[in-house]
C-alpha cells in the first residue's frame, strides 16, 4: 500500500464559546487517506464532518482550534499552518474545495475563462492563452461544452456552474480535492453525472479526493475507504468494501440500514433514534452509546480505543463490542444477495 496522502492522528477540534465551556467538536479522530483513494466521511448532521474538512484546509471558523494530534499532508504536519502559509504552499495547488453549492464559489461579473486567467496568474507561469486553454481542457473533463468557457457564471444552469467549479478545483492539479456535499444541490440525475465525472478523473489524473457526505450510498458506490462519524468520534473506518460487507459498529451498522435504497423498495427502514450528545467537555465515554441497543457499563467508562476487526489494522473500530457485534447485531447485518452491487462503481 502507498503511503497516506493525508492524515488525522488522535486530533481534538474545538471551538470556544462564551462562557467556560468549549464546543468539543471533534475528539480523538484518527484515519488515513492514502494516494490515489476516494475516501468518503459519512455521518450525521452536526458530528463534525465540515470541522473536519475545514481544518484540512486551515479553514476553521476564527474561534475554531486544533487543540491536540496531528494533521500530516504527504507526511508534513499542517494543523499549526497559518494561513498565509497555507495559501502559499498548499491551498488549490495541493488541496482545492469543492463547497457545498457553487453559488458564491464563482465571481458573477467575470467570464470563467478570465477567472482562470486570475487564477493562473496568481499561482503559476501560464500565459493568458495557455490558462483559457487549460480550463477549456477542463470543461471537456467534466463535460461542458468548451465554447461556453467565455461564459459568465449565469448563463450556467446550477449543475453546469456546480461542474465549472470542479473544472476550477482541478485547474491548479492538485493532488487532494476535498468535496463538502458536492452534490446535495443537484437533482439526483445530475448527481450521478457529476460523480461518474469524478470517478473518470481519479484514473485519469493522480488524485485522492475525501468526499464528505450524509448519504451512506453515495460513500459506497464511489469511495474506495472511508470513515463513519458520530457525536464528535470517529466509529468505524476501512476500506468500502469491509465497512459495507463487516460494519462492526453500531451506528455503522444501523445507519446502513436506515438509507433507502431504490432496489429494494420493501425493505423497513430503521430509524436511529435520539440525539448526540452536546460535547461541552471533551467525551470520556462513547458518544454513541446512549442510543445503541448493544451499549454496556464499559462504554461509559472512558472513549473507546480503536478495534482492529479480525486482525487487520485498516479496518478499524471504536467499539468495545467490536469483536461480538457479528453475533450481536446479526439480523441487522443480513444483507439480500444483490447488495453487492452497490459496490461495483467503487471497484
Ligand atoms: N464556529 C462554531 N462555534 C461553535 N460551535 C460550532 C462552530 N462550528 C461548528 N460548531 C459545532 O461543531 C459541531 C460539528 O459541526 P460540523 O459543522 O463540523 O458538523 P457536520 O457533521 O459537518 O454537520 P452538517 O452535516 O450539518 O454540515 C456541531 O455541534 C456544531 O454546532
Amino acid at each position: 500500500m502507498s503511503e497516506p496522502i493525508l492524515e488525522f492522528d488522535d486530533v481534538d477540534i474545538e471551538y470556544s464559546t462564551r462562557g467556560d465551556n468549549a464546543v468539543h467538536a471533534v475528539n480523538d479522530a484518527s484515519f488515513a487517506i492514502e494516494e490515489h483513494d476516494y475516501f468518503g466521511l459519512v455521518g450525521e448532521s452536526g458530528c463534525g464532518k465540515s470541522t473536519i474538512a475545514d481544518a484540512i484546509v486551515g479553514g476553521l471558523d476564527e474561534n475554531g482550534e486544533v487543540t491536540s494530534g496531528a494533521i500530516r499532508f504527504k507526511g508534513k504536519e499542517i494543523q499549526d499552518y497559518s494561513e498565509k502559509q497555507f495559501n502559499k504552499e498548499i491551498r488549490w495547488k495541493e488541496i482545492s474545495v469543492i463547497p457545498q453549492s457553487s453559488m458564491n464559489s464563482l465571481d458573477p461579473v467575470m467570464k470563467l475563462s478570465q477567472q482562470a486567467v486570475e487564477m493562473a496568474k496568481y499561482h503559476t507561469d501560464l500565459s493568458k492563452a495557455e490558462a483559457v486553454d487549460r480550463l477549456r481542457d477542463l470543461f471537456d473533463v467534466v463535460g461542458l461544452s468548451e465554447s461556453r468557457i467565455h461564459d459568465y457564471p449565469h448563463q450556467f444552469s446550477g449543475g453546469m456552474q456546480q461542474r465549472a467549479i470542479i473544472a476550477f478545483s482541478l485547474f491548479l492539479r492538485p493532488s487532494l480535492i476535498i468535496a463538502d456535499e458536492p452534490t446535495t444541490a443537484l437533482d439526483v440525475i445530475m448527481q450521478d453525472q457529476i460523480l461518474d465525472h469524478i470517478n473518470e478523473l481519479k484514473d485519469d489524473w493522480n488524485i485522492s479526493m475525501l468526499m464528505i457526505t450524509h448519504d451512506i450510498s453515495v460513500v459506497f458506490e464511489n469511495c474506495d475507504s472511508m470513515a463513519v462519524m458520530h457525536g464528535g468520534q470517529v466509529a468505524e473506518a476501512g476500506s468500502t468494501v469491509d465497512v459495507f460487507d463487516r460494519p462492526r459498529h453500531p451506528y455503522a451498522i444501523l445507519l446502513q440500514n436506515a438509507f433507502p435504497d431504490v432496489r429494494y423498495p420493501d425493505r423497513e427502514l430503521a430509524v436511529i433514534e435520539g440525539h448526540p450528545p452536546q460535547l461541552r467537555e471533551k467525551p470520556d465515554f462513547c458518544t454513541f452509546a446512549d442510543r445503541c441497543p448493544w451499549s454496556t457499563d464499559e462504554c461509559y467508562d472512558g472513549a473507546p480505543d480503536p478495534q482492529p476487526i479480525e486482525g487487520d489494522e485498516s479496518h478499524m473500530a471504536w467499539c468495545v463490542r467490536a469483536h461480538e457485534m457479528e453475533e450481536l447485531a446479526a439480523e441487522h447485518l443480513e444483507k439480500p444477495p444483490e447488495a453487492s452491487s452497490i459496490l461495483e462503481g467503487s471497484r
